[in-house]
């Protein structure tokens, strides 16, 4: 996917969303996420690519092997960008989503890159360990998930921006850190925990930011889009 922030289109209907991204002109990442999936299927991701988007399908996958690999198989055949699983499946099924993806991508296609979400971004460390029962720190938890990630052979990670540098000292800088919970200051923190701002993101080594209501709920989208793009490409350009 391009690294151009990734808008999560949170939206009921499909006409809610093309008329949402009327607002803007050029060719964006989005995402769709499980409600818009859900209510209107694989339309919505071949009218999205038909104009011009990079579609992350973000269903976080999360089953047995065999069932995560039969569905990747078909989620490959969709041309969607990038597509991701819950870590915490373990690494058999990484290893068969991504079985299912190389068997699914058509000829002459490049197979969908692939993340495992790590601890979501609605998660603290207070409700990891007295709800998950994990008995180590936040960072060290997503760290694992990270590495585990990586050795099952999957792309990346999606992570909050507290752990994204941390992510790059072990596993790369190339393992993409895809990273929601972006806030601008001004923007509620909803049901977000481990939240940041497009800047910090930057500096942190986010190699992609998942940015939903920051922008779907602002009075102007298209200019908080563009506040939250300047502020996230830095002084590096694009
Ligand atoms: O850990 C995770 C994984 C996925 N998400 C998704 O990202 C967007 C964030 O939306 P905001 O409105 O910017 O909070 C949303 O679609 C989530 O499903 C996440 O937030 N955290």
């Amino acid at each position: 996917m391009k690294t151009s922030p990734i808008i999560a289109l949170d939206f009921d209907s499909s006409q809610k969303v093309f008329d949402f991204l009327s607002l803007f002109e050029g060719d964006m990442n989005v995402k769709v996420g499980m409600q818009l999936y859900y209510k209107e299927g694989p339309a919505i991701v071949h009218q999205l690519k038909e104009a011009g988007f990079d579609v992350f399908l973000d269903l976080k996958l999360h089953d047995i092997p065999n069932t995560v690999k039969s569905a990747m198989e078909v989620l490959a055949k969709l041309g969607v960008d990038l597509v991701n699983v819950h870590a915490a499946g373990g690494k058999s099924m990484m290893e068969a989503a991504l079985e299912g993806l190389d068997k699914g991508t058509p000829a002459g296609n490049r197979r969908p890159s692939i993340i495992g979400v790590t601890q979501l971004t609605s998660t603290d460390e207070k409700q990891m360990r007295e709800e998950q029962l994990i008995d180590t720190s936040l960072r060290e938890s997503v760290l694992h998930y990270a590495k585990l990630t990586q050795a099952s052979g999957l792309d990346g990670v999606v992570c909050s921006v507290h752990e994204a540098s941390l992510i790059s000292e072990e596993c790369g800088v190339n393992f993409l850190k895809v990273t929601p919970g972006i806030r601008l200051p001004e923007s509620g923190k909803h049901d977000q925990i481990r939240i940041a701002t497009p800047e910090e993101a930057r500096r942190q080594g986010s190699t992609h930011i998942v940015v939903g209501r920051a922008i779907t709920n602002a009075a102007d989208p298209r200019a908080a889009y563009e506040t939250i793009h300047s502020k996230w490409k830095g002084m590096d350009g694009e």
